[in-house]
Parts: C-alpha cells; structure tokens; sequence
C-alpha cells in the first residue's frame, strides 16, 4: 500500500492509512539487521543556562478527505483515539529543529521578526553544514514557516541528504494551487519529501521594532528595557507578539499537525526560527518559562529529537554524518544508515 503523503487520486486516499506504517518500514520494509551499538557523542546545539552545559544555547490537522485533492495526505487523529493511546501505540520517530542559516538582517543586526527576508552567503552554507549533519536521518515530511530564509535552509540543507529525495513545496492555499501541482506517478511521489509550509511556524512578530538596529534600539529605550522585549515571556514589544503569544501559535502547530505525524512514525523536520523553535522546545523539553528565556539557538545548527514511546528524548546536535554517536542511540537510525551505505557502495 501506498503510504507517500502526498495526493492520492481522487478516490482512492485513505487518510489513516500509514498510521499504521513507520518511516522507515515506509523507506525499506521490514529490515532484521542487528547492529551493535557503542557510545555516542553529540555536539552541544543547545544547553541550559546554568543547565546542560557553560555553552550559550546556540538552537488544525490539515484535514484529509477522501474526496479532496488536496496534495497532502496527513496523518490526523483518528477520531476514535485519544492522543495518549496513540501514544502508547507510536513507533519511534526522529524530529529535527533547524534555526535558518544567517539572515541579512541577521547580519544587520535588524530586528526581523515576520520581515520576510533571505540568507546570506553564510547563511547558505550554515544551511549546507546542517545539511551534512543530518545526512544519514531519515526525512518523510519537512515543515517550514512561509518565511523564505527557513525555506531555503530546508531546501539547502536536504541538497546534501544521501537519500537524494526531492523536498516539493505542497501548495494548498487554493484549490486551483493544488490541483495544478500534483503529481501523477507513484514512483515520483515516493523520492519526494513533501515540504508544508505554516505561517504559525514564522519568527515571533516583532511589532515596532522590525527593521531596527537592535543596538541602536538599546542606544536610545535603554538596555534593560530592550532585554525585556527580546527575552522576557510575556511582556511583548510594542505592537508585536511576547514569546508566550508566539508559543501559543507555535506550540498548537506542533501539537495538531506535526505530532501526529511522529506518532504515526514519521521522521518530520522543522525549519523555523529563534522563538517559535524555542517556543517548541520548551514543550518538548518541558521547560519552565524561567527556563526558556535563557535558551538561545544559534543559526544553523540541526538538533535531534527521538520520539519513542510517546516521549520526546533530546539528542542534541549530530556532529557530522560520520558520527557514530547518533545512529548508536536508536535502532532505527542506525539500520537507516547501514541501509543507506548498502544502497550507495
Ligand atoms: O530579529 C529577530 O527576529 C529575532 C531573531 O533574529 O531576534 P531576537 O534575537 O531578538 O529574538
């Protein structure tokens, strides 16, 4: 049976039918390869302040029909099941968070919030490093914000995945959008990765402060006063969202149509930005709002997470492709990779 995301004809989609099939029995069928596993070793993308580490921490369900075209075939809750049995029945699954490479109003030192603005040459090969580190994960669905510079570092960092699937941006914001960008052939369905893009995913919105120098804004509100706007959690800058607003958008995303995608084994990775990553970390840390305002991700650097037994386990940052250390942890991400380097040598 099919389990490709992306449109059936019409007809014939069954909206929970890979429920039942995980990434990688979806990638390979059922593998028995045993695989000894040693020690690992991860870069530390993010920490604690005063936590993990002395390092700066530097990281609706899209309704399916059986009868639309849409072009996206998701996973949602079956009616029936609380999330905590689905829970109980998931499969494992690995989530990857990646902050956009360096924007040029990072580079600016311009607040940027919703301003939708590119990479810059660092950024694009910030984007390519975190592509090479993840290279031997497993990938079936990426998410983005609509914002470009999240988009381009999905798009940049899956240019270096060794499975050489194709990321297509789904287009769902009219009927005609999606009936003009289907695909006809199973085959091309399944050595693609469909990409979704959520506007709930965007950088928190920044209000009066976008397109600002942010030491000039400190030069003339006072720094205190401009921390408070840029690391407080519910005290939000002029006109713009606190980091509690941008959490409660962020957050319910994540919890209607990302999660049940991981629930149902797929390997899901989230290019987004500063805070609403942040913002969905702290759920899937558990992290107090005392404790979120002193986590900082830097620019580029993938961070994994295992979904396994209903829980999300932090990974931290993989190292490289050549890593042992990460594909030591689970089972599935170690057979992932022993069946890539099969299909590629
Ligand atoms: O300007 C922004 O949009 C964000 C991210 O770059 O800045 P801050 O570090 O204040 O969250």
């Amino acid at each position: 049976m099919a389990t490709s995301v992306f449109h059936q004809p019409l007809g014939t989609a069954q909206p929970h039918q890979h429920l039942q099939n995980s990434g990688f029995r979806q990638e390979f069928g059922h593998a028995s390869v045993k695989l000894t596993f040693k020690g690992f070793k991860v870069e530390t993308g993010l920490s604690r302040r005063g936590g993990y580490s002395s390092c700066k921490r530097k990281f609706g369900v899209i309704q399916a029909s059986a009868s639309h075209t849409s072009v996206v075939q998701p996973v949602s809750y079956p009616p029936n099941n609380s999330t905590d049995e689905l829970r109980k029945k998931s499969s494992e699954a690995a989530l990857i968070l990646v902050r956009h490479g360096e924007s040029l109003w990072n580079e600016k030192n311009l607040f940027t919030g919703c301003v939708d603005v590119p990479l810059t040459k660092k950024g694009v090969e910030e984007a390519i490093e975190a592509g090479k580190r993840i290279s031997n994960i497993p990938v079936d669905m990426i998410y983005t914000s609509a914002l470009i510079r999240a988009q381009m570092t999905a798009m940049l960092a899956m240019t270096q995945h060794r499975r050489k699937k194709v990321p297509i941006i789904l287009h769902n914001e009219s009927e005609q959008a999606r009936e003009w960008s289907q695909i006809f052939s199973e085959d091309t369905k399944k050595q693609s990765i469909p990409v979704v893009t959520a506007w709930q995913l965007n950088e928190r919105m920044y209000g009066e402060l976008q397109g600002l120098n942010k030491q000039e804004t400190a030069d003339r509100f006072g720094k205190e006063k401009v921390h408070e706007w840029r690391r407080s959690y519910d005290i939000p800058p002029p006109n713009g969202e606190s980091l509690e607003m941008c959490a409660e958008r962020a957050v319910a995303y994540f919890k209607d149509h990302i999660e049940p995608q991981l629930l149902s084994g797929k390997n899901v990775m989230i290019a987004a930005h500063g805070n609403s990553l942040r913002s969905i970390i702290m759920y899937l840390d558990k992290l107090t709002s005392q404790e979120v305002i002193n986590l900082e991700l830097s620019t580029g650097i993938p961070m994994l997470y295992i979904l396994k037994g209903g829980k999300f386990i932090r990974r931290g940052s993989p190292a490289g492709p050549t890593e042992a250390g990460v594909y030591a942890y689970t089972r599935s991400l170690a057979l992932y990779r022993q069946k890539l380097d099969d299909m590629l040598h």
